[in-house]
């Protein structure tokens, strides 16, 4: 970031109001004004511009993303077959490999954080003070109040802080003066469209002729007149008496998905699906926030330093920046800065790593704890594992797993840089676990997805996401989410949960992932998330019910909370897999169940390793014989049964078994085999694992060796 360039203040957004239709462009004379008698809301960046008059949709082309924020756009196109796909990852995590300067191309944003009148009984001033502010202001009394976190002294360090950013604090108030102008001029404006409109019932849509010509015949209109015509039919939309004779709000609705894709550049699909997503004053809201980017954020490395030390460190060199609110203890938003924040000393020595505020919350709502083992399933590039393991204070063990090799290096970059101690990282598909390791305290699941969260960053989404990756993309999660829960430890002293979490909006994604678990899963509960604020989940959506706890879930928007759009659940286990449960990758959960829980379906499900063709007799087991054999197929039909809802006890049962139908002998040799409770046995089995062996929990189901007979193993 150079000189002169400013973000706008993070925080909650004031409640959404009518002004959010006529709202101007960024380089439109801007306007917005707050409910009547509040504080004017800054809107605009550079407001003295004319409106833009250029075709579309080039001429809506989204200013870059901050350039050292990943190196995701580069896996958009990676296979899905590979599992290592469009992530569209929205942490705007440095990447090592990428990182040149940390906030080049950032520019002062012109996004005033729209909120919506819901959220406001979520978010009260204790928890951010400063929302009800606009871009940032030098009232530094208000700005003392929300500073700083309570943990951090209020001594008279925070005076100097205060002191070092008194330039960059003076300009903006130069800038906040340029804006009310300009705001005063747009209000004007404003108030004649509307004498317009309250006079005469707009006119607004055309012909059936034009009606059904294709999106592309409206690039060449007047971007001033689109956007007219975007407020006038959202109007309408809201008050339907304003209709025109014989017009359904059908009619109104696609007039308006057709303007959205011309000006903003969507494909018709993708605009319709995130239109759907909101109220029409809402999705306007929406689509608007996706053409400013999101402020850059950093966050504090504790296990390096403390957020008041690096802050002094970097105002020293010039940076302008305050704690991102009360919410985060970390995470400081950079308005401006005259050095590149990817390549300070403070940044060399893992002081801090460049973090898109979003990226906080599911590590958050993870709330690792000390000396707990933790699955990162999807970690590249190592943004929430780093964090992970700053609040766990290096202890305990991280599992970070990514199945893109080269991500997963930039990922080792980062613990590196970072300082933690506490991690190993691997390279498997996320649906091979629990197969590879079980038994976690708590797994965090950051999903692939189609980033629709991330416009604002990556432009690119708005129309290359196409029907297909909306059906694969959910399907991985889908598969993903119960290898999740499955390697989770339901009995875990201290954790037992699962967060899932998506930078995408969509509800493919994320309630219908969430809905696929709780019915896959019954020893599952979706729990509150712990996060401060967010909007609820969907508990209907477009004739699809959830159930009423999706309620707990969150979701986040960048026209609401100034975030980019982000989604995160949170799920407690309370018991083991059921024994008939189908696991990730399509196959039966004996081999994808964790090790404790298999400990606890002891009783139904058969361990009993099968050893392949073409193995030696010399297995630990010993060697076969005919009998053994046979009770080992008789148990394993036992077992099919029961995977197919029949219970064993009602067919006709073969000789040599015990009373009940279990084979004493096979189950006290499983037990001692796989040690049951025994952590050593546990620990043999995850390194045998990892270095390729076969332990406990890869035994393959019996039921694959259905049509072995006889003498196997010999
Ligand atoms: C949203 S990004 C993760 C960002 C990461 N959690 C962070 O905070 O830095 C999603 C990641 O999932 C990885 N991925 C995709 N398919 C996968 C799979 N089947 N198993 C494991 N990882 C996968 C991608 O390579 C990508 O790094």
């Amino acid at each position: 970031m150079g000189q002169g360039r400013r973000m706008k203040k993070q925080g909650v957004p004031p409640p959404l109001d009518e002004s959010l239709v006529t709202r101007k462009r960024k380089d439109a004379p801007a306007a917005q004004v707050e409910e009547r008698g509040k504080k004017r809301k800054v809107v605009g960046k550079d407001t003295s511009k004319a409106p833009r008059k250029a075709p579309l949709p080039k001429a809506r082309k989204v200013k870059p993303p901050p350039p050292p924020s990943d190196d995701d756009s580069s896996d958009e196109d990676l296979d899905l077959a590979n599992g290592a796909f469009s992530d569209a990852d929205s942490d705007g995590i440095d990447d090592p490999d990428v990182m040149e300067d940390g906030l080049g191309g950032v520019n002062v944003t012109s996004l005033d954080a729209l909120g919506s009148a819901s959220d406001s009984d979520e978010l009260d001033d204790d928890e951010f003070p400063d929302s009800g502010s606009d871009v940032v202001d030098s009232d530094t009394e208000v700005r003392k109040a929300g500073m700083w976190s309570e943990d951090e002294d209020e001594d008279d360090v925070e005076e100097k802080l205060t002191a070092a950013n008194i330039e960059g604090l003076s300009r903006k108030l130069d800038m906040q003066q340029a804006i009310e102008d300009a705001q005063a001029q747009a209000e004007l404006e404003e108030a004649a469209m509307q004498t317009n409109i309250a006079g005469d019932k707009p006119k607004i849509l055309e012909g059936d002729e034009e009606e059904d010509a294709p999106i592309t015949t409206l690039a060449a209109q007047d971007l001033q007149l689109l956007r007219t015509r975007l407020s006038d039919t959202i109007r309408v939309l809201d008050d339907m008496s304003l209709a025109e004779e014989g017009r359904s709000r059908s009619e109104y609705r696609a007039q308006m998905l057709k303007d959205i894709c011309a000006y903003y550049g969507y494909s018709e699909y993708l605009g319709d699906k995130l239109l759907s997503l909101f109220s029409p004053r809402e999705a306007f809201a929406f689509f608007e926030a996706n053409e400013t980017p999101r402020p850059v954020v950093i966050r504090t490395n504790t296990l390096r330093t403390h957020r008041r030390e690096l802050a002094q460190a970097l105002i020293q060199r010039g940076v302008q920046l305050e704690p991102i609110g009360k919410w985060s203890k970390v995470g400081l938003q950079i308005f401006e800065s005259s050095v590149p924040l990817g390549a300070t000393p403070e940044y060399l020595a893992g002081n801090y790593i460049l973090q898109a505020a979003s990226s906080f919350l599911p590590v958050m709502a993870l709330a690792p704890q000390e000396n707990e083992r933790v699955l990162d399933m999807a970690a590249a590039p190592g943004g929430k594992t780093t964090h992970i393991a700053a609040l766990m204070k290096n202890t305990g063990c991280i599992f970070a797993n990514d199945s893109n090799k080269q991500r997963a290096k930039g990922l080792i970059g980062n613990v590196h840089r970072l300082g933690v101690k506490n991690v190993i990282v691997c390279n498997y598909s996320a649906l091979e676990f629990p197969k590879v390791l079980g038994g976690f305290d708590r797994v965090l699941l950051d999903a692939p997805c189609s980033g629709t969260g991330v416009i604002a960053k990556d432009a690119s989404v708005k129309t290359n996401k196409t029907e297909a990756d909306f059906i694969k993309l959910p399907h991985l999660q889908k598969q993903l989410i119960l290898a999740a829960i499955d390697s989770v430890d339901s009995k875990s002293k201290t954790g037992g949960y699962i967060v899932y979490s998506t930078c995408s909006v969509t509800v493919e994604e994320n309630e219908q992932v969430v809905q696929y678990a709780l019915n896959k899963r019954p020893n599952v509960r979706l729990v509150e998330t712990g996060l401060t604020f967010g909007k609820e989940g969907f508990v209907n959506y477009m004739g699809k019910k959830f159930t009423p706890h999706m309620k707990l879930t969150r979701r986040y928007y960048p026209h609401a909370f100034n975030v980019d759009g982000f989604f995160v659940a949170k799920f407690k286990k309370i018991g083991p897999t059921p024994p008939n449960a189908v696991g990730a990758n399509g196959t039966s959960n004996q081999n994808g169940i964790s090790h404790s829980d298999q400990q606890a379906q002891e009783e139904i499900i058969d361990r009993t390793p099968i050893v392949e063709d073409g193995d030696k007799s010399d297995s630990d087991f010993g060697d076969w014989d005919d009998e053994e054999d046979a009770k080992y197929m008789e148990r394993a039909e036992r077992n099919q049964l029961r995977r197919k809802g029949k219970n064993p006890k009602a067919e006709p049962r073969k000789d040599k078994q015990g009373q009940n139908g279990v084979d004493k002998d096979v189950e006290t040799k499983t037990r001692s085999v796989d040690g049951e409770s025994s952590k050593k046995a546990d620990r043999s089995a995850k390194s045998n694992s990892l270095n390729g062996k076969v332990g406990a929990a890869d035994v393959k189901p019996a039921t694959r060796n259905g049509g072995r007979k006889g003498k196997s193993k010999k």
